[in-house]
């Protein structure tokens, strides 16, 4: 399969068990592969490591964690660490660009909390404030809407296309909300189908899909 050249989206459909997180794992390099997988450039995936990967992608898993205790904005402020490490002393154009983020998603007013004690909605948001700060031309989202509510899933669509359209970036998302895609910009690809090809997303072609997943079961 070959991506479209121009930055697109494209949302990775599938039932449970599919095979879309797993996909997302292995173009992050955490998991082995056969075959040939290329990121925008003519090196092989696999030999790609650490800062030479990040410059690529940006990656968000399901269910980020923390550890320990962090003000939001310190969380976000860390998209930076390309360009300072991972510890390293972030500026006040850095922490502007963090608090620009989180004013996009839509959580401004929680920049000083413990990241802890917010809700597992709201902390999906500043896994999203972070990585937008991190500009790779390709971001990898698994279920970024999993758990918002109705608002903030199509704030996050929203983001997405932003990405897209006036960022440049190619976003490859996985979900399985299918209610918020009819009328984005790109691409459907369906892991469930013996043979996954991109679709142009219509309302149609989300119907179909649609279809097609409340109809065949995960095992056809
Ligand atoms: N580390 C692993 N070892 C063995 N099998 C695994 C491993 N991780 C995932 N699998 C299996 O691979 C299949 C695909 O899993 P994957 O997590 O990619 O599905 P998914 O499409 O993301 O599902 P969901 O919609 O539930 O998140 C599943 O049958 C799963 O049990």
């Amino acid at each position: 399969m070959v991506l479209p050249p121009r930055p697109t989206f494209v949302a990775i459909l599938g039932h449970n068990g599919a095979g879309k997180t797993t996909l997302l794992r292995v173009l992050t390099g955490q998991l082995p592969y056969q075959g040939s997988v290329r990121l925008g450039g003519p090196e092989e995936l696999r030999t790609l490591r650490g800062p030479a990967l990040a410059r690529r992608l940006g990656y968000l898993p399901q269910r980020g964690t923390l550890e320990f205790g962090l003000p939001v904005r310190e969380l976000v402020v860390m998209g930076r660490y390309r360009h300072h490490g991972l510890l390293g002393t972030y500026g006040p154009a850095d922490y502007a660009r963090a608090d620009a983020a989180l004013e996009v998603v839509g959580i401004a007013q929680l920049a000083n909390q413990d990241f802890r004690q917010l809700s597992g909605g709201e902390q999906q948001l500043v896994w999203l404030a972070q990585l937008s700060l991190q500009a790779a031309p390709l971001y990898l989202l698994d279920e970024p809407t999993q758990q918002l509510d109705v608002y903030y899933r199509q704030r996050v669509f929203e983001l997405i296309t932003s990405w897209v359209e006036v960022d440049k970036r190619t976003v490859l998302c996985t979900t399985h909300d299918l209610d918020s895609l009819p009328g984005l910009p790109g691409y459907l690809l369906n892991l469930s189908r013996p043979r996954p090809v991109l679709v142009p997303i219509s309302p149609e072609a989300v119907r179909t899909e649609y279809n097609f997943l409340a109809r065949k079961g995960p095992r056809g």
